[in-house]
């Protein structure tokens, strides 16, 4: 193999000049100058190959960005929705700016074993659907384009001239597995023509969007280090893909690990000292015994609380003690950083009579999963502080709320733009959300996505199962029509708009009496997308341990669903 020809000294002057390429690059604009980087240019420069490309990602990327800066001058937003297909593509360009590509919908019909919203297929799934999509919409341009020179110039005017080439924003998920998963997941992203992706905070493998589970994070740190591998890859690549900081904290019930003092707040412990709940799970299997009552029981016996409330609890009758602990917890807390559970311990016993600290019992070992996650009761200051943190990372940030809680929508986006006041926001429209039922007005529920835009800056929104609902309900529809009205039908109600034809003749009008189905009422959301056979399988293969405290059973070979789900 021929070595590379050159010399030491042009080897270095062409590394040196790519190391100045770069800091002009970060510094030639607003987007790029407001994120930070924890790794120098030079360490880009030497991670590079030495073939340097060009990505329609980029170009993508910056008419996106272009996008919603204007939002936010002027308090819009885009509203788009969730799609694989490259003909809804086609067709959602002449009403949104942006095309979704859900992790959830990928997972339903884009791979050879379709399933739940666990994020268990391959990590390139989603970016080779943006890639599908992405060429669609350049060939929707490139037929367009050439109609459109069938005509001379005066007789152009009038004739279709749509954007097709609508920027794609695109689910990450949770990259995938680990950092290399990460990077390699953002680079088939960018080679695909993704202008935007998002990265969450959700532990690899544990994504449980079923009735039976709630949702497991990973800590601070790691989400840290997985959003700065795509910022790197993106670096490494060149390109300006936007990424957007998605945080799935809010409402999770367990974190993977305690290593990062800036998670303890919210670490739940044993206040009581019982035996480990696996020890206890562990005999209740052995001995045949109701694994749900034994849990129940267990927990209750346990006292779960954050530290601070066990301090609380047993400090009650000393209030001018409990109040200088707290206090000192407070001041020791900033909103990207806190005093960690040693320190906190520390603190108790400085400030507390020894007669109470002493009584103080608190063990966040002993509530332990079977998998070794802790559990947690993460507020909204936790959220708050993780896309704080990870903020200059990305360009964008969305929370993505279990719940649209008002309260909590309210406070996350203020307290992010008093820090970064022309912070751009992505939203989720879950399915499964009643905003009514959350304290929404239908005054505000019919102007939230405007509202919000010009209150917080929430440029961005994406219903992004919409397939599974809204796409079956029209399939549905259609299926129904075409049984009753046959060709004329399809004549008048499909073929005849398409064409702008009308068929006076097809006086066949009974098909259009289509009675509304609410028999199926809630079907999609939990019956259709396989909500319960995930929750049935990944019951039998823990042997009953998961969804345990969300009330399901194993019984009968039946899995019954849970009476309340994460909606509440
Ligand atoms: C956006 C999402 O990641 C998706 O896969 O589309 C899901 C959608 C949903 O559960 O409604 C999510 O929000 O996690």
């Amino acid at each position: 193999m021929p070595q590379i020809k050159t010399t030491l000294d042009a080897e270095q002057e062409a590394f040196e000049k790519e190391v100045v390429e770069i800091k002009a690059w970060w510094d030639s604009s607003d987007k790029q100058r407001q994120l930070k980087r924890p790794y120098p240019a030079e360490r880009i420069a030497a991670l590079r190959s030495s073939v340097k490309q060009k990505y329609a990602s980029s170009d993508m990327a910056l008419k996106l960005w272009n996008q919603m800066i204007e939002h936010e001058k002027n308090g819009t937003c885009d509203l788009t929705f969730g799609c694989t297909d490259p003909l809804q593509a086609g067709v959602m360009a002449k009403y949104q700016q942006t095309v979704y590509v859900s992790g959830a919908l990928c997972g339903y019909s884009e791979v050879s074993q379709p399933g739940m919203d666990h994020a268990d297929y391959p990590w390139d799934t989603v970016p080779s659907v943006v890639n599908k999509i992405f060429r669609s919409q350049q060939w929707q341009d490139q037929r367009q384009r050439q109609f459109r020179f069938l005509y001379p110039k005066e007789e152009r005017e009038g004739l279709d001239n749509w954007d097709f080439l609508t920027p794609i924003v695109a689910d990450g998920d949770m990259g995938f597995g680990g950092l290399t998963h990460t990077m390699k997941m953002t680079r088939a992203f960018v080679e695909a023509g993704v202008a935007m992706f998002h990265l969450d905070d959700l532990a690899i493998g544990a994504k449980k969007f079923t009735t039976g589970e709630g949702r497991t994070v990973i800590p601070t740190s790691e989400y840290l280090s997985r959003l700065t591998a795509a910022r790197t890859q993106i670096d490494v690549m060149g390109a300006e893909t936007i990424l957007l900081c998605r945080c799935d904290t809010d409402h999770s019930s367990y974190i993977t690990s305690i290593v990062d003092s800036r998670d303890h707040t919210w670490v739940l412990g044993a206040t009581k000292p019982v035996e480990a709940l696996t020890t206890v799970l562990n005999r209740a299997l052995a001995n045949g015994e109701d694994i749900a009552a034994t849990q129940k029981a267990w927990l209750e016996s346990a006292e779960l609380k954050t530290f601070d409330d066990a301090v609380a609890s047993i400090a009650s009758a000393a209030s001018e003690e409990l109040k200088a602990y707290q206090t000192a917890v407070a001041e020791g807390t900033t909103s990207t950083s806190c005093p960690s559970i040693s320190e906190r311990r520390a603190l108790a016993k400085k400030h507390l009579p020894e007669s109470i600290s002493s009584e103080l019992f608190f063990d966040w070992d002993l509530p332990r999963t079977p998998e070794g996650s802790y559990r947690w009761a993460p507020d909204v200051k936790a959220v708050i502080s993780r896309a704080l943190l990870v903020a200059s990372l990305g360009e964008a940030t969305w929370a993505r709320m279990d719940y649209p809680i008002p309260s909590d929508i309210e406070a996350f986006h203020l307290a992010i733009r008093a820090v970064h006041p022309t912070r751009k926001f992505g939203f989720g429209y879950t399915g499964g959300y009643d905003w009514l039922k959350a304290g929404w007005t239908p005054e505000q529920v019919k102007n939230f996505p405007w509202d919000a835009a010009k209150k917080y800056g929430m440029v961005w929104h994406v219903q992004p199962i919409w397939a599974l609902q809204g796409q079956r309900r029209g399939t549905e529809e259609f299926s129904r029509l075409w049984q009753r009205g046959g060709i004329a039908a399809y004549m008048d109600k499909v073929q005849g708009p398409e064409l702008g034809l009308t068929y006076p003749d097809l006086d066949i009008r009974d098909y259009r009496a289509l009675d509304s189905d609410v028999k199926d009422a809630g079907y999609a959301r939990f019956k259709f997308s396989g909500a319960y056979l995930a929750d049935a399988l990944l019951e039998t293969a823990t042997m009953g341990i998961y969804g345990a405290e969300r009330g399901l059973k194993m019984g009968d070979g039946v899995v019954k669903g849970p009476k309340a789900n994460r909606y509440g």
